[in-house]
């Protein structure tokens, strides 16, 4: 449970020791296998958007910080210790050099870090442990780094077992995958073309004072900074959307080459929050029926919906339990945006690397292979269906699919981006996609049913 912490009287920004005691208890939240969306939300409203910058700094760090950790400390100090002194090691400049990163000197880090263990009570007995050994940190940094950098975990900040598995599935690209997936991502945007035009939003930004440029399909911004979205122009009458680069491929490629006379039937099986079935709605005029099996997630796709002006059907059901909520109508058109590791949009959630195990690949491999075989049948014949996941991992990705081709005649791939690799010139798939380098990790399939 993250506990208030008190605002100074008169204070302009809170002090650094005020935000990190939270965000360490961030930390170790995370550490003890809870999503950082869940307890964020619990931070104090003035204090969220600075401690949400250290943890998703020290989360970047961690694997670094944890082996520096071991190297400081004779032995094993509590978990809030640990978690307070992986942060102020993670601020330290040797490890914050990066854009973005927050920056202090070594002299306010070390004094706050040691006012922040005094006032917590789980901390106060150890705050001269916290100084000894950031002190030391500060003396032999160099060396220390070193050797704490022989470990992969260390080097890459992943766990040992995904760096692993990065470099057995992109043995040419996994160190700038990995790389890649250590930096912020920009903040992208996709413009409503039903409410007008890129080039006429991106006007908009300019004159509130947001730099910005076009970027990925027709509809795709970046901005320079990232922003909370009230202070996007239009946002709350539906003119713009915050979707990564990557995710804004699923509609066109769904709705490729498909004739405008005829309205298509699509389902999209796997929706919440509703990101892509609202992109599918701004982009041709379709029937959309998006499912989630997760009822709450559902309302997120109406609240999403009502935001842009569209309309789809929605229901919570289990996709992949079609005899619960099919009317036996075949679909012109599936996307299947199946739960995946999400390893590919750790730049944007440093927390799931460290929550994820590695047994959670095949479980979820199963997963996205029993709705595959489910939605197949429900495909008209000629019609198409788009897999997607946001994961890096073949096991998600490229080695589903051709699983998936073995096991259904009828299935043929058509053109599609393959996987989208975060952070490089270049998409390991059949074409080049990546040109701006600047999206996340994706997958995509397009999977075309035979007529006869
Ligand atoms: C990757 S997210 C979808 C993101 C969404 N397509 C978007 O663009 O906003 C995967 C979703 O699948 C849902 N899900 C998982 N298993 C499901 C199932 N068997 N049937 C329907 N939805 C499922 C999860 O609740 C989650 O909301």
């Amino acid at each position: 449970m993250i506990q208030p912490v008190p605002m100074t009287q008169g204070a302009q920004a809170p002090a650094l020791s005020q935000q990190l005691a939270p965000a360490s208890q961030c930390l170790l939240a995370v550490q003890s296998g809870r999503s950082l969306s869940d307890v964020l939300p619990q931070v104090p409203s003035a204090l969220r958007p600075g401690v949400q910058a250290l943890v998703f700094h020290a989360l970047r760090q961690a694997g670094m910080t944890a082996a520096l950790v071991k190297l400081l400390a004779n032995r094993a100090p509590s978990p809030p210790v640990r978690a307070l002194l992986q942060l102020a090691l993670a601020l330290m400049p040797e490890l914050s050099a990066d854009e973005g990163a927050p920056h202090y000197s070594a002299h306010t880090l070390v004094s706050q870090a040691v006012q922040a263990a005094k006032t917590a009570h789980d901390t106060q007995a150890q705050a001269g442990f916290v100084n000894a050994c950031l002190r030391r940190f500060q003396r032999e940094a160099a060396a220390l780094l070193v050797q704490a950098g022989r470990h992969p975990e260390a080097r890459w900040n992943h766990p040992a077992w995904w760096v692993r598995r990065v470099q057995q599935d992109h043995p040419q690209q996994w160190e700038a995958v990995l790389a890649a997936s250590n930096r912020p991502g920009a903040m992208a945007l996709r413009v409503n073309r039903r409410h007008g035009s890129r080039e006429a939003y991106l006007q908009r930004l300019t004159a509130a004072g947001l730099p910005a440029r076009a970027a990925g399909d027709g509809y795709g911004v970046l901005l320079d900074h990232g922003v909370p979205v009230d202070r996007l122009p239009g946002f709350a009458d539906g003119d713009v959307s915050v979707q990564d680069l990557a995710a804004q491929q699923a509609a066109p490629l769904l709705l490729a080459g498909h004739d405008s006379q005829q309205r298509l039937r699509v389902l999209d099986a796997c929706a919440a929050p509703g990101g892509k079935t609202a992109h599918l709605l701004e982009h041709a005029d379709v029937d959309v029926l998006a499912l989630d099996k997760d009822a709450q997630r559902c309302e997120r796709i109406h609240d999403n919906l009502r935001r842009l002006r569209l309309a789809a059907q929605v229901r919570a059901a289990d996709a992949a339990r079609p005899a619960d909520w099919w009317d036996g109508e075949p679909f012109d058109a599936i996307l299947l945006d199946a739960p995946c590791t999400a390893s590919g949009i750790v730049r944007r959630h440093p927390d799931v690397r460290w929550l994820r195990r590695e047994a959670d690949v095949a479980q979820l491999a199963h997963q996205q292979r029993v709705l595959l075989d489910a939605l197949w049948p429900l495909l008209r014949p000629g019609g198409r269906l788009v897999y997607a996941t946001c994961s890096v991992f073949r096991a998600e990705g490229s080695d589903q699919v051709k699983a998936f081709l073995e096991r259904h005649s009828g299935a043929r791939a058509g053109v599609a981006p393959g996987h989208l690799l975060p952070g490089l010139p270049e998409g390991g798939g059949q074409f080049n996609d990546n040109d701006s380098g600047e999206h996340d990790g994706f997958f995509y399939a397009c999977l075309e049913k035979a007529t006869t």
